[in-house]
């Protein structure tokens, strides 16, 4: 038999933290120790016994094989949620680019000495016919505060104490009379707690249909016969995933294994928190961003001490530290949230494939508008692909889609920001008493130019992505930066109408009011929502039809269920298109479908306008017949022949520093060094050049990227350059490198 050697991490107060040591793995335990062990080994001189974590297995030791010491003991119980978090956080360390303490502090929530907050909850004491009753007289006297209270009792016995206040907006005045009444009662978390005491849910469970079925009963079989895999469910929109979703995880908690389900936090509204709580009951726990450390850390303690079996939250709530976890589930799978941000700028879609691989778990990601990433790997038939195409809700169709020309508008005297076929719709509806959502696709920053007369932004002749406007004089790319002045005139038509392209929400807001007097407008973006419950409280003020038009920018098109809107008007899609960086296209169809998606839930029709300066672009053509195979097989041609991702792993290097001279120098010092190794493994590299936003808060910012088809020659590649930059402290003591794969 050949020898196994085990990588190490001694216990991890120790300020080694950042490097391993092998150990020989005894035959007698060869069995026991795994990735995520705990295991007793001799350290130091004395050989004093220490703990260590496994967090790799290897043929081959670092070390002097006679040398090697051999691992002495296995701690008894020793995969633990923590042990497996500490390999999970190696492997962070490795695979992304950070110290070994910034990985675990993303994997391990920080202990507070915050007391724990008393958690409370709401819990319905009427019959389900009580209940309707209740409701009734409630809509009958216009109790707007009740009715909501009552229709989320609907769905769910019981509401917790934070989500009513914060999430439904009800005041302790509304609470207060209907507690003293009897009809609902306040608990204490013991209470909570325990669910034995818990009434079963009376939330309606639908009869999945055929394509629903289909994909639940794979799964199942692959489950019971421990196959573990990642499948990828391609579901239009309000084709059902959810209830799908519910239908796996119900099997695997069965079986006395826990769940881990990703939800972007926009959209993590309380009516889908409410799905799963009128599913599951209390054996749920929901953490978000506006839990404070203490309180996610009790949510974390709660996972631990096995009181609950399901975690619903955004990116981080994949760190839970479930022991016995048995599916992970990621709903819009292509969202650019589950990237991280910070270091280690990590991808929760491939963490999570780690994590579910560590523990013998499954994977299911969902989505109306794939990643190409995960597509890719769909057709390769690395995940399995499940299909729901078409709308799950009785007589609730597809809506149609109309695409109008802005160029043809400016062409015949048409100045404003509607063009006639939307204009026309939105008085319709308001007419017939319907609702209007107008969506605005802005992405913060997208400071490109283009021509009204033609549609034509400007770009870099190199890299294909637009050229980004600075100080209203040059246009930059920043991928290579290509520079060149600020023309006078459009480049290809010779149109003067040429602008940096950008109008805010408000102003939309202003030029609406004026073009539909009597219409009722609500606005809905970071300003708007800024205050805490803001978000909600917008939302369920147009649920319950307080406005005709609903204005906001991507916010608006998460997951929200209107069944009165039927027109959906997309007012610039070309703004998403040119941001200056490759994904342009890709994020473009993602919000065009995901708007579409809102019109027509309901048995009324719906349909949309996506009004735009490029009309024969296939993001816009694919996104109008929501054809997303097309649209796909179009992209990826461009991301292959520009080498970007998914077609090659694209590593951005990123220095940093307040000191402008000492980020040139070491810039360049890198790309020096790089290119012979990168011409050797055949990498393409591109710079240095400045950020998108070069200076914030007066740090200084120069990009490097090398791209490969092979992410481990990227690695090797990004260690030897960590490796030049500790030895030259003369050139990188001001300057902070930073790595992000994509
Ligand atoms: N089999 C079914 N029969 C009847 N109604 C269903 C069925 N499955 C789902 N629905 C209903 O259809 C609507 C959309 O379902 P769901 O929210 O699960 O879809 P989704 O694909 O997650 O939607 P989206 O991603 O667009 O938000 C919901 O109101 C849901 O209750
Ligand atoms: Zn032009
Ligand atoms: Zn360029």
């Amino acid at each position: 038999m050949t020898e196994q050697y085990a990588r190490i991490i001694i216990d991890i107060s120790h300020e080694k933290v950042d490097r391993t040591f092998d150990y020989r793995i005894p035959e007698r335990l060869s069995e026991e120790v795994s990735v995520g062990s705990l295991v007793l080994i001799p350290f130091g001189k004395g050989n004093a016994m220490r703990k260590g974590y496994v967090v790799g297995i290897t043929p081959h030791a670092d070390y002097d094989k006679d040398k090697i010491k051999e691992i002495a003991g296995i701690v008894t119980d020793s995969v633990t949620a923590e042990s497996l978090l500490i390999s999970l956080a190696w492997w962070l360390k490795e695979q992304y680019g950070s110290t070994m303490n910034q990985a675990l502090k993303t994997v391990l929530p920080v202990k507070q000495k915050i007391k724990p907050k008393e958690k409370k909850i709401l819990r319905c004491l009427l019959k389900p016919e009580e209940l309707k009753k209740a409701l009734e007289e409630a809509e009958r006297k216009n109790y707007k505060a009740r009715f909501r209270l009552f229709q989320a009792f609907m769905e769910s016995p019981m509401i917790p104490y934070e989500i009513a206040v914060n999430q439904m907006n009800l005041s302790s005045a509304t609470l207060k009379p209907v507690i003293e009444k009897g009809l609902i009662t306040l608990e204490s978390e013991e209470v909570y707690r325990n669910p034995i005491t818990l009434k079963k849910s009376h939330a309606q469970h639908v009869l999945l249909n055929q394509e629903q079925q289909t994909i639940v009963d794979a799964f199942q079989r692959d489950y019971s016969e421990n196959i573990r895999k990642t499948y990828l469910i391609h579901g239009v929109t309000g084709s059902g995933k959810t209830e799908v979703y519910m239908e796996l995880i119900d099997r695997v908690i069965q079986e006395g294994k826990q769940v881990i389900v990703l939800i972007p936090e926009i959209a993590l509204t309380y009516q889908t928190v409410m799905r799963f709580y009128g599913r599951f009951g209390s054996r749920v726990s929901i953490i978000n961003s506006r839990l404070s450390a203490g309180e996610r850390y009790d949510q974390f303690e709660r996972a631990r001490n096995g009181d609950i079996d399901i975690m619903i939250g955004p990116r981080s709530a994949l760190f839970t530290p479930f022991s016995r976890l048995g599916l992970i589930l990621i709903d819009e799978e292509h969202e650019g949230a589950y990237k991280s941000e910070v270091v280690p700028r990590y991808h929760a879609r491939e963490v999570a494939e780690k994590r579910a691989s560590m523990q013998n778990a499954s994977l299911v990601l969902g989505s109306a508008t794939p990643s190409l990433e995960a597509y890719t790997k769909a057709l390769r038939g690395e995940y399995s692909l499940f299909l729901l195409t078409e709308r799950a809700k009785k007589d609730s169709r597809m809506a149609n889609v109309w695409v109008a020309d802005l160029r043809q508008e400016l062409k015949e005297g048409n100045k404003t920001i509607f063009s006639r076929p939307l204009k026309e719709k939105m008085e319709e509806r308001l007419a017939k008493k319907e609702q209007i959502m107008l969506f605005i696709n802005r992405r913060g920053y997208a400071n490109f130019v283009s021509c009204r007369s033609c549609g034509d932004a400007i770009r870099c002749p190199h890299c294909d992505v637009t050229l980004t406007l600075h100080n209203n004089r040059s246009l930059v790319c920043h991928y290579c930066g290509h520079t060149i002045p600020m023309p006078n005139e459009c480049p290809s038509c010779g149109s003067p109408y040429i602008a940096n392209f950008g109008v805010g929400t408000q102003k939309i807001e202003q030029m609406t009011k004026k073009m539909f007097p009597s219409a009722r407008i609500l606005r809905m973006d970071l300003d708007t929502t800024k205050k805490k419950g803001g978000h909600e409280e917008i939302l369920t003020a147009f649920s319950e039809g307080e406005a005709d038009i609903l204005i906001g920018t991507q916010m608006i098109v998460k997951g929200h269920d209107f069944p009165n809107v039927t027109l959906v008007g997309v007012l610039a899609a070309d703004l998403s298109l040119y941001t200056p960086d490759y994904r342009g296209a890709e994020r473009t169809f993602q919000l065009l479908t995901q708007a579409a998606g809102r019109a027509g839930r309901d048995e009324k029709p719906g349909d949309v306008v996506i009004q735009t300066y490029s009309p024969e672009h296939y993001a816009i053509t694919t996104a109008a017949s929501q054809d997303y195979p097309a649209f796909y097989e179009q992209e990826m041609v461009f991301r292959r022949m520009m080498k970007y991702p998914p077609a090659n792993v694209l590593l951005t290097i990123q220095f940093s520093s307040k000191n402008e001279e000492a980020l040139i120098s070491a810039s360049e010092a890198v790309a020096a060094y790089v290119t012979p190794l990168a011409e050797k493994e055949m990498v393409q590299t591109i710079g240095p050049s400045e950020a998108s936003v070069y200076k914030i808060n007066d740090i200084y910012r120069k990009i490097l990227y090398l791209k490969h088809v092979n992410y481990d020659i990227l690695i090797k590649i990004r260690d030897q350059i960590d490796g030049f930059s500790e030895n030259r402290p003369d050139l990188f003591d001001l300057v902070l490198i930073q790595y992000d794969f994509s």
